[in-house]
C-alpha cells in the first residue's frame, strides 16, 4: 500500500515528505531506491522539494519513495557540483512574489523585469510586492501608482506592503493561503522580515546573509517548504539569487513579455529579434505606443546579455 505526500525538505539522501493523517500532517523520513534513474540528462537530481510522491512504509519507521507525479513547474539552478547540469531547486509553484522595495534600495526595474520573463519561462504565475510603502513620500506616490498600474495591465498583480501596516500584511497572508509560494529579489527590501510577520514561528534573521558562511564561500544549501499556519507553503532557498535565464534563445525572448504576444506574429521574419530587423510588429507596436518604453527597454537589455552569453 502506497500513501500520496510532499517532499518539503531534502539532504540529498533522505526526504522529508509531509502527508495528511487525519486532519493532522506528519512527516516521514523516505529514501529513493536506487532504480529511479534520471530521465532528463540535463537534471542531476531525479527528485526535488515540492515534487508530489507516493511512498510505501519500511518496518523500520521509514519509508521508500515509489512514484514521483509528474510537476506542474519547476525552477533550476546551474549546478555547483556537476560542471553540466542544472539541479531543480523546488517544484510545484503556485506563485513567485518578485520583492522590491520603494526606497532603500530603490526599484531595480532591470532585476523585476528580468525575474518576470524567467516566471514567464518557467510557467510560474508571478506577482510582484512594493515593500516598504510607509518611506513613500506624497511626490513618490504617482510613479508607484503609474508601476503598479502598468504592471496588473500586464497581469502580473501588485501589492503594496509594509511590515508596519499590519492591513498589507494581511491582504498578503490572504494571497498566501493554501498556496506554495516563493517570495525572490534583490538583498535588503525586506523579504526576510515579511516572512516573519507571516508566519512568527520561522523567526529568520533579519539581514542575515544566508548563502555565504562567515568566511564567505558559498554554502550548498538545499530548498525547504516552510509550512504556512494558514494552510500552504512558503520556500526556503537561499540559492535563488543565483538562479537566472536558462535555455532562453535570442528569438524566444520576446514570448515571455505577455505585451508582444500579439504583435510579434506580424513580423516578417519568425525568427525576428524585435531589434533591428525591417518590418517588425513589435517596434511598430511600440513606435505607436502599445508597449511601454521602460518594457521595451528592458527587452532590449536582456536580449544583449542573451546575445552575448
Ligand atoms: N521602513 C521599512 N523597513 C523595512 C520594511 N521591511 C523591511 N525593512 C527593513 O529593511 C532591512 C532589510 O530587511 P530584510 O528583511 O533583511 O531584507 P531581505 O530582503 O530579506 O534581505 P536579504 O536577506 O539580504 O535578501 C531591515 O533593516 C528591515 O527592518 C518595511 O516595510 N518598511
Ligand atoms: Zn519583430
Amino acid at each position: 500500500m502506497t500513501h500520496r505526500g510532499r517532499i518539503v525538505q531534502s539532504t540529498g539522501q533522505w526526504y522529508e515528505v509531509a502527508y495528511a493523517q487525519g486532519d493532522d500532517s506528519q512527516t516521514i523520513s523516505c529514501r529513493l531506491p536506487g532504480r529511479f534513474r534520471l530521465e532528463d540528462h540535463k537534471l542531476t537530481n531525479p527528485i526535488a522539494v515540492g515534487d508530489y510522491v507516493h511512498f510505501s512504509r519500511n518496518d523500520d519507521g521509514s519509508g521508500s519513495i515509489e512514484e514521483i507525479e509528474d510537476r506542474q513547474n519547476y525552477l533550476i539552478r546551474e549546478s555547483t557540483h556537476h560542471k553540466e547540469g542544472n539541479q531543480i531547486l523546488v517544484s510545484n509553484i503556485d506563485c513567485a512574489y518578485v520583492v522590491q522595495s520603494i526606497k532603500k534600495p530603490n526599484i531595480k526595474r532591470g532585476f523585476l523585469d528580468r525575474f518576470l520573463v524567467t516566471c514567464e519561462a518557467y510557467q510560474i504565475p508571478a506577482r510582484i510586492i512594493l515593500n516598504k510603502m510607509d518611506l513613500a513620500e506624497d511626490k513618490d506616490k504617482p510613479h508607484i501608482d503609474n508601476l503598479a498600474e502598468l504592471y496588473d495591465s500586464l497581469g502580473y498583480n501588485v501589492l503594496l506592503t509594509s511590515i508596519k501596516d499590519e492591513e498589507s500584511l494581511e491582504r498578503l497572508k490572504e494571497d498566501l493561503q493554501d498556496k506554495t509560494s516563493v517570495f525572490v529579489g534583490p538583498s535588503g527590501v525586506g523579504k526576510t522580515s515579511l516572512l516573519n510577520h507571516i508566519e512568527p514561528s520561522i523567526n529568520h534573521k533579519v539581514g542575515a546573509v544566508s548563502d555565504y558562511n562567515e568566511k564567505g564561500v558559498h554554502t550548498t544549501t538545499f530548498a525547504k517548504l516552510l509550512p504556512l499556519q494558514l494552510g500552504g507553503y512558503l520556500v526556503d532557498t537561499p540559492g535563488l539569487r543565483e538562479f537566472g535565464l536558462v535555455n532562453i534563445e535570442p528569438w524566444e525572448l520576446s514570448l515571455f513579455f505577455p505585451e508582444m504576444l500579439e504583435f510579434r506574429q506580424q513580423c516578417k521574419f519568425n525568427n525576428c529579434t524585435h531589434s533591428h530587423e525591417p518590418g517588425c510588429g513589435v517596434m511598430e507596436a511600440f513606435e505607436e505606443g502599445h508597449i511601454h518604453p521602460d518594457r521595451y527597454d528592458s527587452y532590449l537589455n536582456i536580449l544583449d546579455s542573451l546575445e552575448n552569453d
